[in-house]
């Protein structure tokens, strides 16, 4: 299929899902893909960090084509992978999505991504804008965390601006004035969206499907204000070096972030570690890794001890752990800002060769030197039965200021 023939065809519906690091993203993903208005999607994910979990989780319950960008942060990708992934998806060339082009597709962000650029982008790329019709820009809300992230991440706060529906999850962990003052705080910052409970929620329809977000991209105020300032600051970086269009939207974010990790050329500095750092905020993103099985009390006294010492530093975390006891069916983790969710099993491993255990961790100001040693001590052959715990404590590349008790 050639671009024009693309182009021809009536457009694309395009829904960008975003929300703040483990709002529940995935999660509503994983329970509307099996809706029959979804039938024909596919879905697209970005995650921030190195090893890309969501993509498997989503397999698991889907059929759709799960297409993961894993080489960076969407909001910095946003002119080269995501626009040549959505470009091969409307020629129908993607190998990802076999079955010709998709009738819709599903952006899935990473939970530090500003949706402006990306809105940008796709509204004014000379391909795109045509082969795709935004649907609708769905984020998501935290209902238990919802107003201090919003008071603590400019990024966050942009992503509940730019909503045409703002899913308010784990309504049932917050607290009745918790619910309430969240539910303030997001309706300050966006008036117009609707605020629907996940937990209400039964199909993609009016959700990921429907949202109009013609009808938000008109009304002014949310989406204009943050295109202007993409505007303001392409414009202000044409002045500086006299390039101009959306390689300066790019360049402007780029401003704002380091990045280190696969070394796949561009502006960034890679090494062999994966590290992914928001230079505004001082977040970064690291993973670690094992072959080896992990016992099961091992991996609960690695996070018992990481949420003591650093919980509070930790934004994100999540993960798939080859257990020792039962190695054919990962264990998932997920915690967020300080707050383990119920570990869960997967029924099989899907599509990864040879299993192996693996964590991505989300911090600000989080030591990643303290968290590798102690993923080591407690992954690398050091059991964590009472006498080896006191060879941990006494190790000296074992973690200042940790107490075992009991
Ligand atoms: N209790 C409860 N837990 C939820 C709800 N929604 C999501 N979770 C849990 O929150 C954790 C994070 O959910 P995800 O769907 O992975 O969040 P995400 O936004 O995709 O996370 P990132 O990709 O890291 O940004 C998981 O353990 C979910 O099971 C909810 O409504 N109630």
């Amino acid at each position: 299929m050639t671009q024009s023939d693309s182009a021809a065809r009536s457009p694309i519906r395009l829904t960008l899902l975003t929300g703040f690091l483990g709002a529940g993203k995935t999660t509503l993903l994983n329970r509307l893909i099996g809706d029959p208005a979804l039938a024909n999607a596919a879905v697209v994910v970005n995650e921030f960090g190195e090893a890309a979990i969501d993509p498997l989780l989503i397999e698991a319950v889907s059929s759709n084509g799960v297409i993961s960008l894993s080489n960076g942060c969407l909001c910095c990708t946003v002119r080269g992978e995501l626009v040549d992934t959505l470009t091969e998806l409307a020629e129908g060339t993607s190998a990802d999505f076999q079955r010709s082009a998709p009738e819709r597709v599903v952006v899935e962000t990473t939970g530090l991504a500003d949706p402006g650029p990306i809105l940008a982008a796709l509204i004014s790329h000379p391909v795109l804008s045509h082969a795709y019709a935004l649907d609708g820009v769905v984020t998501v809300v935290d209902a238990a965390n919802g107003g201090g992230t919003l008071d603590e991440h400019e990024d966050s706060r942009r992503q509940v601006a730019v909503a045409d529906r703002i899913v308010l999850t784990k309504c049932d962990l917050a607290s009745a004035d918790r619910l309430e003052s969240t539910r303030r705080a997001v309706a300050r910052l966006n008036p117009l969206a609707p605020i629907v409970d996940a937990a209400v929620i039964e199909g993609a329809e009016g959700i990921l499907v429907g949202c109009g977000l013609s009808d938000a991209l008109s009304r002014g105020d949310g989406v204009d204000a943050w295109l202007g300032e993409v505007g303001k600051a392409r414009r202000a970086a044409s002045a500086l070096d006299g390039r101009s269009g959306k390689d300066d939207v790019s360049r402007h974010h780029e401003a704002n972030h380091t990045h280190a990790g696969h070394d796949h050329g561009g502006d960034h500095e890679h090494g062999d570690h994966h590290h992914h750092e928001h230079r505004r905020d001082g977040i970064r993103s690291f993973s670690l890794e094992t072959d080896r099985p992990v016992p099961f009390d091992a991996i609960a006294g690695f996070l018992e001890i990481l949420s003591e010492t650093a919980g509070k530093r930790i934004l994100r975390m999540k993960g798939v752990v080859l257990l020792a006891e039962d190695p054919g069916r990962p264990l998932v983790l997920h915690g967020v800002q300080g707050f383990m969710h119920p570990p869960a099993q997967l029924p099989a491993w899907p599509g990864q060769t040879p299993p192996k255990t693996r964590l991505v961790l989300i911090g600000q100001g989080l030591d990643e030197r303290y968290a590798r040693d102690l993923f080591s001590a407690f992954t690398g052959g050091v059991a964590t039965d009472a006498a080896d715990r006191t060879a941990i404590v006494a190790n000296p590349l074992a973690i200042p200021g940790i107490r075992f008790t009991g």
